[in-house]
């Protein structure tokens, strides 16, 4: 089963390509790790109560206010109230390093549980005969996920000024000072454009760039559709499907050529450093 790896930044158009590919003609299961980030740290799971007892003592807004009979004290399900997640955000999106520091915890507690989701949601998708699958993760390169994908798809946009405009449209409760610290937290697209376009060709890399309108969206993602199918035939994944001994082999030969890949661009941007 190809596993293709859905990334960008804040805003940049992933949830849009998610749904384009998961309706015709491409028809593809998406597997959405901000969906799965949320369900792991509903009230009663073991992340709900690791982030109460980290984030708890130094952040009072921590959970959603009581406001019986709604919100009862110990919530709808008598587990805990849910977080209020704009609060546990601003301990964790922005550059400071107390921030950062935090935000690192955060993704402690909370990648290792979504990372375990994914796995049985691939499995289920590749027991139910599905030949590709998409992952949805933006943060795809920091959770190292990406050595698990035949290919990795990156939406970008080359103007950071409609990233803004379109985050501050869609989410009209942030502030620019919020809106820029999230962008802030997740990697310059463009770098993670560029780390795509370095995969090499035959499919294993695809930009999506989505600057201009959803008309054009919708041709940049059957031009790179058209690129990855190139690589990966259907034929390709539906033997993939009748032999599992040889999906398990070309996953670990695309595993490794997935951490050599990851390796040469480490000595690149080592070398980029250097030169400054
Ligand atoms: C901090 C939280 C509670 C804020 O929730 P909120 O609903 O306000 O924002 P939302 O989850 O929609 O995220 C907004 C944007 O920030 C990105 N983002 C989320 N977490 C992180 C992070 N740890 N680092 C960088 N970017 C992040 C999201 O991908 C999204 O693009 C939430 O983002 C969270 O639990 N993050 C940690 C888990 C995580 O890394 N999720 C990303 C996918 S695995
Ligand atoms: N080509 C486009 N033209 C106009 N609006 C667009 C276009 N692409 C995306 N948008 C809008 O921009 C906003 C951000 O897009 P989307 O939610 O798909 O980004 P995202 O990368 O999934 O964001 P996040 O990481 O925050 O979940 C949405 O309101 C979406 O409708």
């Amino acid at each position: 089963m190809l596993l293709i790896g859905l990334t960008g930044s804040i805003a940049t158009g992933k949830s849009t390509v998610s749904s384009l590919l998961a309706s015709p003609p491409y028809s593809l299961p998406i597997i959405d790790a901000d969906l799965l980030a949320r369900q792991v740290v509903e009230p009663g799971t073991a992340s709900y109560r690791a982030i109460v007892s980290y984030f708890g003592p130094s952040t009072p807004d921590l959970l959603v206010p009581a406001s019986p009979p709604e919100m009862p004290e110990h919530g709808p399900t008598g587990k805990g109230r849910p977080l209020n997640r704009p609060a546990l955000g601003r301990r964790v999106f922005g550059s400071d390093p107390q921030v950062r520091k935090d935000r690192a915890a955060l993704n402690g507690i909370v990648h290792p549980a979504v990372r375990r989701a994914m796995f049985y949601a691939a499995a289920r998708a590749y027991l139910a005969g599905h030949r590709a699958v998409v992952l949805d993760v933006p943060l795809l390169f920091e959770s190292a996920l990406d050595r698990f994908c035949g290919t990795v798809m990156v939406v970008a946009v080359r103007d950071p000024e409609v990233q803004m405009a379109r985050l501050m449209a869609r989410d009209a409760h942030l502030s620019r000072e919020d809106a820029e610290n999230r962008v802030r937290s997740q990697g310059d697209v463009r770098v993670k454009a560029r780390r795509c376009e370095a995969r090499g060709g035959k499919g294993r890399g695809v930009v999506v760039w989505n600057d201009g309108g959803r008309e054009e969206l919708a041709g940049e993602v059957r031009r790179a559709m058209e690129e990855v199918e190139r690589a990966s035939p259907r034929w390709w994944g539906w033997a993939m499907l009748a032999c599992p001994p040889a999906a398990v082999v070309v996953g670990l030969w695309t595993f490794w050529q997935n951490v050599r890949i990851n390796r040469r661009w480490a000595e690149a941007e080592r070398e980029e450093r250097a030169k400054l």
